[in-house]
């Protein structure tokens, strides 16, 4: 961005910022396009209780800087409350009085009297800080990324680093600078996209915090949550041994996650073998901001602050497709799986971790004692139909009649400072959108915004919002928003969301409103909208779940356990149920140590962040070294067969956690991606009446059943993406790229290299589960 130069206030200047008035009391820092005042604010605002905030004005050019900078607005608006996150007080844009053509934006916020973590950091060259003091930063961190996480759409911060941590007067670390927050970003498919998402993450990133799918777009994965867990495993490294990780060997150690711990200062093999696995170059593999936060609390021997949302929202996905003759749970279930949660176990650690470079290959493995209770970090098999009729995860169906029902079961399931100080200001505009018919208004929002700028802080350019590719929207560029829909609020009123919405803000937002940009909906949707293709904009039900079925899948593995084995006769449902998590399984364990599978079942579960085996009463966290090979699981079968065992009798016997089976079959899944096939058919006809008058989960395979399969496109109307540059072409073995200069779609297509029979099984694969190639 061009950056007009502009005049530093002088201490004493009086100027209003939405509903406020400002003193400034002195100039503070310029970033790399603000200043920054601390100022005297009236009235006061709860945030900052001493009238002292903090003041960011940024002039900017033009109407699309300024709309981009109304996306970093919203982000702290919508983070608004968070404690460890820099809290949003009030906002105000206005045509330039000195510059002309110009707009000046000012936004008012908490001001962290303390200083930034570098500052912090600084004071201690000499006495580095100790493990406690760093597991503590990152909790703290940790909780602010899980609130932006935890948002629907998520929100991607690509920021993340020491310098955007600050310190609270009451010795709070929080995040700041939300100036480069993005949606999702989908991978590029053409060469105009590939250019403008390789600017995009140049303008918004910083080099040593980037993630390898950052660098190497060839890759073609989205940028999501994980590249902030990159980030933050990068972060956790630097505060660690004040250097980054990759600080030497720059992108080409990045691409391979080579790194090396120092032997000073000396941390325990715990904390490494966390930021190992935060670092490893599949995001698939990273573990999600929950499991990095129950990490990090095992570690303190402190709960975990957060309950994990990613299993919360499956488990609530569950219960919608539920209403089915499949077998259920007993009553009370849910509760019980939730009790559990919030109690997570201890953990002792027998990390055998070096500090050689191939450490981000270890893969850990946690114990669990038959007596132990599950924890958030189970992993789920999307299979499971029934998980409970309880109320406490109300079925999203019947929230229609209920605006509020969605606010008060996150309050009810959420006893922790994170998820309730995610204000209800950040959820209900989002229910706003979500209760629109389907489709209909969100495809509004997405025609107002289709050249919306998005807020990078360093330019104007849009985010392109990743929808994982699906037969229903391949080919389209899919808004978060609408990746939002598969939520099905049926008839729930719009005026009375909007009441609540209203309800819950505070009277200068109105002003804010008007000051500084429309409804949260339009304003987000802009920041996280697709711009550049003329594609028509795809419904992406399955988006959620490709976000989030790593962490269920992770949180569920004892479930899984009980259920490793589901009955092939039985009714249609069950039959169909194990069906899909037999495909699932088998298409999903993508680095398994060949010789490890047919001998031990527990080496199954080992590509997973963390797996439970039951072990000597208690949980283990212990390194397993293994080579990344081709998706081994491709090649495993039937591991569904030969039991008798119920779902419900089995799930109960692990709530009850007297009965955990000795060895689990399943672990190590890929990201579970097909959120639709948790539907069963006898759900089907139900989704389809609710399509019509509100947004769904739209079962994809019928979907895809009746569209009619495209013929082949033409090769040269295929779109093509820029030559691969040298330095990019991979000699990971974690990322096989056998055949240098080929494309990514090209290199699938050999099935030389591939664990596919045939093109078919090929595409077959890449339908239902896009994201874990
Ligand atoms: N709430 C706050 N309280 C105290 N100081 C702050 C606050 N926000 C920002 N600062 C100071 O101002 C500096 C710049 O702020 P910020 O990073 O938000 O601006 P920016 O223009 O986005 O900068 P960057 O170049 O890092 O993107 C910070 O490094 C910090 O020192």
């Amino acid at each position: 961005m061009n950056q007009p130069q502009i005049e530093k206030y002088s201490p004493g200047t009086v100027l209003p910022v939405g509903s406020h008035q400002v003193k400034v009391l002195k100039y503070l820092a310029s970033g790399g396009f603000a200043h920054v005042y601390s100022v005297e604010i009236s009235p006061p605002d709860l945030v900052c209780p001493d009238n002292i905030a903090c003041l960011k004005r940024v002039v900017v050019p033009d109407k699309t800087s300024l709309n981009t900078l109304r996306a970093e607005v919203d982000s702290m608006k919508s983070l608004r409350g968070n404690k460890c996150i820099v809290s949003y007080i009030d906002s105000h844009a206005t045509k330039s009085p000195m510059n002309a053509g110009m707009y000046e934006v000012y936004l008012l916020m908490e001001f962290c009297s303390g200083g930034g973590l570098i500052d912090f950091m600084n004071t201690r060259l000499q006495n580095r800080l100790q493990e406690s003091e760093i597991l503590n930063i990152m909790s703290q961190v940790s909780q602010g990324v899980a609130a932006m996480h935890a948002l629907q759409p998520p929100l991607i911060h690509r920021d993340i680093k020491i310098e955007n941590v600050l310190l609270s007067k009451t010795n709070d670390f929080k995040l700041c600078d939300f100036g480069s927050v993005s949606g999702v970003i989908r991978a590029p498919r053409n060469t105009e996209e590939f250019n403008y998402v390789q600017y995009d993450i140049m303008k918004n990133t910083t080099a040593q915090y980037r993630c390898p799918e950052m660098i190497d777009l060839y890759r073609g994965l989205p940028i999501d949550e994980k590249a902030d867990i990159w980030a933050l495993g990068v972060f956790l490294y630097k505060v660690c041994y004040y250097t980054t990780p990759f600080e030497k060997n720059g992108e080409s150690a990045i691409l391979a996650s080579k790194f090396q711990f120092p032997a000073y200062p000396h941390y325990s093999d715990r904390i490494k073998n966390l930021i190992s696995v935060m670092l490893r170059v599949e995001p698939l593999k990273r573990p999600n901001i929950c499991q990095v936060l129950e990490e990090v609390s095992r570690i303190q021997g402190i709960p975990c602050p957060i309950k994990n949302f990613y299993l919360l929202r499956m488990m609530e996905k569950q219960d919608y497709s539920r209403a089915s003759p499949s077998p259920q749970l007993p009553p009370g279930t849910i509760q019980a799986v939730e009790q559990k949660l919030s109690h997570p176990p201890k953990i002792a650690t027998n990390a055998n971790i070096t500090s050689k470079p191939a450490s981000f290959q270890q893969m850990p493995q946690l114990h669990l004692s038959k007596s132990q209770p599950l924890s958030g970090q189970l992993e789920v098999a999307p299979h499971i139909q029934p998980l409970g009729r309880t109320a406490t995860l109300a079925n999203p169906i019947y929230r229609s009649s209920d605006p509020f029902s969605k606010l008060d079961k996150s309050a009810l399931l959420s006893t922790s400072i994170t998820m309730e100080s995610i204000p209800s200001v950040s959820r209900t505009p989002q229910l706003e959108h979500l209760q629109m018919p389907h489709m209909s208004k969100s495809h509004a929002v997405l025609q107002r915004n289709s050249v919306s700028p998005v807020r990078n802080g360093r330019g104007a350019i849009s985010s392109i919002v990743a929808s994982n590719k699906t037969s229903l929207d391949r080919g389209r560029y899919v808004d978060s928003e609408t990746q939002t829909s598969d939520y099905p609020i049926g008839s729930l009123s719009r005026s009375a969301s909007r009441k609540s919405f209203a309800s819950s803000i505070s009277s200068t937002e109105s002003l804010e409103a008007i000051s500084t940009g429309g409804s949260f909906t339009r304003k987000i949707g802009s920041k996280i909208k697709k711009v550049m293709t003329g594609d028509t904009r795809g419904f992406s039900p399955i988006k959620s779940a490709q976000n989030t079925g790593e962490s269920v899948k992770s949180a569920f593995s004892a479930l899984r356990k009980g259920i490793s084995s589901i009955q092939l006769t039985g009714d249609n449902s069950t039959r169909k149920t194990s069906a899909e998590t037999r495909k699932y399984r088998n298409t999903s364990n993508n680095s398994i140590p060949e010789n490890k599978i047919s001998s031990s079942k527990s080496h199954r579960r080992s590509t997973s962040f963390f797996s439970f085996v039951p072990e000597n009463n208690d949980y283990e966290l212990v390194a397993n070294i293994k080579k990344e090979k081709r998706p081994a699981a491709l090649r495993r079968t039937s591991s569904l067969k030969g039991s008798s065992s119920s779902i419900q009798k089995r799930v109960k016997d692990l709530i009850n956690a007297e009965d955990v089976p000795n060895k689990s079959s399943t672990s190590g899944y890929g990201k579970y991606t097909d959120t639709a096939r948790a539907i069963n058919p006898s759900n089907q006809l139900e989704n389809t009446a609710n399509r019509k008058s509100s947004t769904v989960i739209t079962p994809i395979h019928d979907l895809q059943k009746s569209k009619p399969v495209p013929p082949p496109k033409p090769a040269h109307l295929k779109p093509t993406l820029p030559p691969k540059p040298k330095h990019l072409k991979a000699k990971s073995s974690e990322v096989s790229r056998k055949k240098s200069g080929t494309q990514k779609r090209d290199s699938r297509q050999n099935l030389e290299d591939s664990p596919f029979h045939s093109q078919h099984e090929i595409r077959e694969f890449e339908r239902r589960f896009p994201s874990a190639l």
